[in-house]
């Protein structure tokens, strides 16, 4: 690659530096963000060009049918909560459900973690009032503290740094799980025996007896095992902070081209997914593979500008949508969605988010989903596809392997009463381990009978 390809790429990114960017913390001070911004820049990247590359290969798979996509993991890390047991049991619970619904689905399933960059919030409103005082809202941890005093809500650029440093020990680790043995499918077929072992849990039994015998068969043709300890797993977050996202966008020596190293996959969020915005530019400039949320207000013209701005190329994997419209409204909304995209000959990955269109304040006054919609979003996006002959190709969930009570329902029974117990999200409600793999295995009947 030549200086000035190196130049060009780099200047086609600082062009749309002065485009409108929604949902960004105003910093206090431009000489301590400049600093951070240096620093980021400074460092190796996180992820390489090669990763995201077969990752879109696997995108591309799962918009043909030939994989399915599972995204899990926090609304939004926090610094804190990046220890060794926390990441061990949020990768132990998207193995497991990976397990399941590998099965379901008869191809492999692709596993991309919410983490390892989920530190940046979008917000309905810039500050939150409590008890007469009104302090600047909590934006994600690469921003500011969720404790509500008006030193720790205050942006400090220094995060941005802080971030990167969480997300690269959050990776290693995830990393070392993932290739030294952890992910054994072994070792997560016996995880799932426990889990319908619970009597709470027996109505997954079939299910879950039918993937011991597949296990039992597989061993008696001589199946390697050893070859399953190991497993391919991404990262994925909002490419909310433009501050944070651009400085680790290099150059792949390579090709010259462009890659946002901070995560394999990284999406636009529905609040930031305006055309002429400088998300969409963003996202537009680095050859990732791309995601972008839309809601049931989504609309077809504005999608079809979409596709040509972020894969005028239509390339397979390159983007997918990740659709998210609530359990009363996705057999409405999203047909003509996805019969006008479809019918246009853009080949993009649907994915469902049965999260977002599904929050509601419950009577207690905590933010909250019912596991019911959840699931029952998930049967609507699976319904309007195989109505239309098209590929639902995947989940993304928020979800945590800890045993919190965010979301009610499900086979513990999760009440209003209940959320106060273990409420631990500093954003949206996720299903807890229970929940996660509970839905697992629900989908994992829908895609059998798919
Ligand atoms: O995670 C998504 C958004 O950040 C979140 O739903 C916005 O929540 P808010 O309405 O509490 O700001
Ligand atoms: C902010 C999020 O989603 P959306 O953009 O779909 O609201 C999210 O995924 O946490
Ligand atoms: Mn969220």
């Amino acid at each position: 690659m030549s200086t000035t390809q190196h130049h060009d790429a780099l200047a086609s990114l600082a062009a749309g530096a002065d485009l409108p960017a929604a949902q960004q913390p105003v910093w206090p001070d431009a000489a301590r963000l400049s600093s951070a911004v240096a620093e980021l820049a400074s460092y190796p990247p996180l992820v390489f060009a090669g990763e995201c590359d077969v990752l879109k290969s696997r995108m591309a798979a799962a918009a043909r049918g030939e994989a399915f996509v599972l995204q899990g993991g926090d609304c939004a890390e926090t610094f804190a909560a990046a220890t060794a047991d926390n990441i061990r049991d949020r990768v132990k619970t998207i193995l497991q459900m990976a397990a399941v619904l590998t099965y379901g689905a008869s191809v492999p399933v692709v596993k991309v973690g919410r983490m390892a960059g989920q530190y940046a919030k979008p917000r309905s409103s810039g500050d939150e009032t409590r008890e007469g005082v009104t302090l600047p809202a909590y934006r994600g941890d690469m921003v500011n503290d969720f404790e509500f005093t008006l030193e720790s809500r205050t942006p400090d650029p220094q995060r941005l740094v802080k971030a990167y440093h969480a997300s690269s020990a959050t990776l290693n680790l995830v990393r070392a799980f993932t290739m030294g043995g952890f992910a054994d499918l072994r070792h997560v077929h016996d995880w799932n025996r426990g889990f319908v072992s619970n009597s709470a849990n027996s109505r997954y039994e079939r299910l879950a007896k039918d993937i011991d015998k597949a296990m039992k068969f597989m061993s008696a043709c001589g199946a390697d095992f050893d070859a399953m300890r190991t497993t391919e797993f991404f990262s994925a977050h909002e490419a909310l902070l433009l501050d944070y996202e651009r400085p680790l966008t290099r150059v792949d020596s390579r090709t010259g081209e462009l890659y946002d190293t901070s995560g394999h996959f990284i999406w636009v969020g529905e609040r930031t997914r305006d055309i002429d915005g400088a998300h969409v530019d963003f996202v537009s400039k680095v050859l990732n593979p791309i995601g972008v949320k839309l809601s049931a207000k989504a609309e077809v013209d504005d999608v079809l500008r979409l596709i040509d701005k972020v894969d005028p190329d239509r390339e397979p994997g390159r983007l997918t949508f990740i659709t998210r419209m609530g359990a009363r409204t996705v057999r409405d909304a999203l047909p003509t969605l996805v019969e006008k995209i479809t019918g246009s000959g853009a080949q993009v990955t649907w994915i469902c988010d049965p999260m977002h269109g599904n929050t509601f304040e419950s009577a207690s006054g905590y933010k909250t989903r019912d596991f019911e919609d959840v699931v029952e979003e998930v049967r609507g996006f699976f319904e309007v596809h195989q109505g239309l002959g098209t590929v639902p190709g995947g989940i993304h969930v928020e979800l945590t392997g800890n045993d919190v009570t965010e979301c009610i329902g499900g086979a513990e029974k999760i009440l209003d009463a209940d959320l106060t117990k273990r409420y631990e999200t500093v954003c949206d409600p996720r299903l807890n381990h229970q929940q996660s793999l509970e839905l697992a295995f629900l989908v994992a009947e829908m895609l059998s009978k798919d």
